[in-house]
């Protein structure tokens, strides 16, 4: 975006740096639904509700900073993705976004798989009563422990994703007297047009395993020989908030490529292709992402045409998305302790929480929007840097954004979009006590995650 398509005035114009240069809404206090879960709103006195409860209530009964989740956005946003994707398709949630037993139950009610990548994701979603049969097992460098546990328990599938992981797993499959169904993770060499940490199908990078130079084919080779081994497909994710639905669709053809190799080459049909998550959502209202029956429709029409080219049975297809269902079901809530004027600059408002709670500006340059929650008002706009309360310069959780000139401490703040990403890389840096995750609906609010508290720091020092 060029400056000079938004002559907002001197003042912030000039310390802006090119992209991230937005004017001022014409109402600071309006709430855009792409970025809010479902139920928030504003109450006759102006102050920001969740599932008709207000934040002042909330921070009351729940302290700052906490993590507000839309329990019956996140239900819808399952069903969503599930009949956008039909049921001759999977979906599977990405836990990484954001796990908890009582995200499990959720799931599992509204008919979804789920997507674990660790022996800790895997432990939450059984205690939590998800059938392995529903579970995927990722990970580029899975322990044996994690897989023993995976396949001990019957997982639907082990996404393999290097050649020693084939063996591996097979191996102990074998030892188990089992056969474990799996699917290959291969990468497409596709430039994900998002941050380069979160683009994972271009080949210089740690996941899976190229399509290039055959190693892929050659991956195939090897689990079709494997007695412990029921080869059921090929995976590939491309990366991560991403908007665009050119990158899905440069996969599937390449999958589908292998396919047709493996078919020409064992006269093996592979039923299976899954095709990763990635989907991008709405931070600031600059984003605009797509819906998921949009995606579906594009997806599975490559599929299709793909495969009447190669004359292979359409194979069932799963998508993994984690973002595009949690993260915009939750803001995270602060309340502000200092107001620092730099004339001439910005102004830096602190919160209590801060890079412990939302890593995401601070590791990948990522955008927030934010809101005055307590209250409206009707003062300037004024530009802001949200920041916490960490021994760090960078510990900025929402970098350029305008909030009421009249922000003073003792406001609460809402950013949201914080649902994915966010709890779930939380730390305890500065000995920081991550905030709990309250799941409200229907007013009532219930703790999910609870907070730490200085027993929880304590119980892990034992020096
Ligand atoms: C294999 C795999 N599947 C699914 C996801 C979920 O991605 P997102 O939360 O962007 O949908 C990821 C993370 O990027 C991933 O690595
Ligand atoms: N953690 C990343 C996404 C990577 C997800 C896993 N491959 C984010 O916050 O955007």
């Amino acid at each position: 975006m060029s400056r000079s398509a938004h002559p907002a005035g001197p003042r912030y114009a000039d310390v802006l740096p090119e992209g991230h240069y937005s004017p001022p809404p014409a109402d600071l206090n309006a709430l855009d639904p792409r970025v809010w879960a479902r139920t928030v709103g504003r109450d006759e006195r102006g102050a920001l509700t969740v599932g008709g409860l207000d934040v002042a209530t909330l921070a009351e009964e729940f302290g700052t900073p906490a993590y507000f989740l839309d329990e019956d956005d996140f239900r819808a946003r399952c069903r969503a993705w599930k009949e956008a994707f039909g049921d001759d398709a999977d979906v599977f949630y990405a836990g990484k976004a954001f796990l908890s037993r009582a995200v499990v139950r959720w799931l599992h009610e509204e008919g979804l798989n789920l997507d674990v990548c660790s022996g800790g994701e895997l432990a939450t979603a059984l205690s939590a009563g998800m059938p392995a049969a529903r579970i995927a097992l990722h990970g580029n460098n899975k322990s044996t422990e994690e897989i023993t546990r995976a396949v001990e328990a019957g997982v639907g599938r082990i996404v393999v994703d290097s050649f020693q992981e084939i063996v591996r797993v097979a191996h102990i499959a074998e030892r188990l007297g089992k056969r474990q169904p799996v699917q290959i993770r291969v990468t497409v060499g596709v430039e994900a047009h998002t941050h380069e940490f979160i683009a994972t199908a271009h080949e210089d990078q740690k996941f899976g395993i190229p399509l290039a130079g055959g190693q892929a084919a050659e991956a195939v080779r090897r689990a079709l020989k494997l007695d412990g081994l029921e080869l059921l497909g090929v995976h590939s994710h491309i990366g991560s908030q991403i908007f665009d639905t050119s990158g899905f669709e440069v996969a599937a053809h390449r999958v589908v490529g292998l396919l047709r190799q493996v078919r020409d080459e064992h006269g093996v049909e592979l039923p299976e292709i899954d095709l990763g998550g990635g989907l991008g959502i709405a931070y600031t209202s600059d984003d605009d992402p797509r819906e998921p029956r949009e995606i579906a429709t594009a997806l599975r029409e490559i599929v299709h045409r793909e495969c009447a080219a190669a004359g292979l049975a359409v194979p069932r297809i799963s998508v993994e998305p984690g973002r595009a269902i949690v993260g915009p079901t939750a803001f995270t809530l602060y309340e502000v302790g200092t107001v620092k004027e730099l004339p001439g600059l910005r102004t830096y408002v602190s919160v209590d929480g801060g890079m412990s709670d939302n890593i995401r500006t601070a590791l990948y340059d990522a955008q927030y929007s934010v809101a005055l929650a307590s209250r409206t008002s009707t003062a300037a706009p004024m530009l802001s840097r949200v920041v916490g309360k960490h021994c760090e310069s960078g510990d900025i959780v929402v970098k350029d954004a305008f909030l009421p000139a009249d922000t003073a401490p003792g406001d609460l703040l809402a950013v949201p979009a914080t649902g994915a990403y966010c709890r779930s890389m939380a730390s305890n840096y500065n000995h920081a006590l991550r905030p709990p995750v309250v799941a409200v609906r229907d007013g009532q609010a219930r703790v999910i995650v609870r907070r730490e508290t200085e027993e929880d720091l304590f119980r892990l020092d034992v020096g």
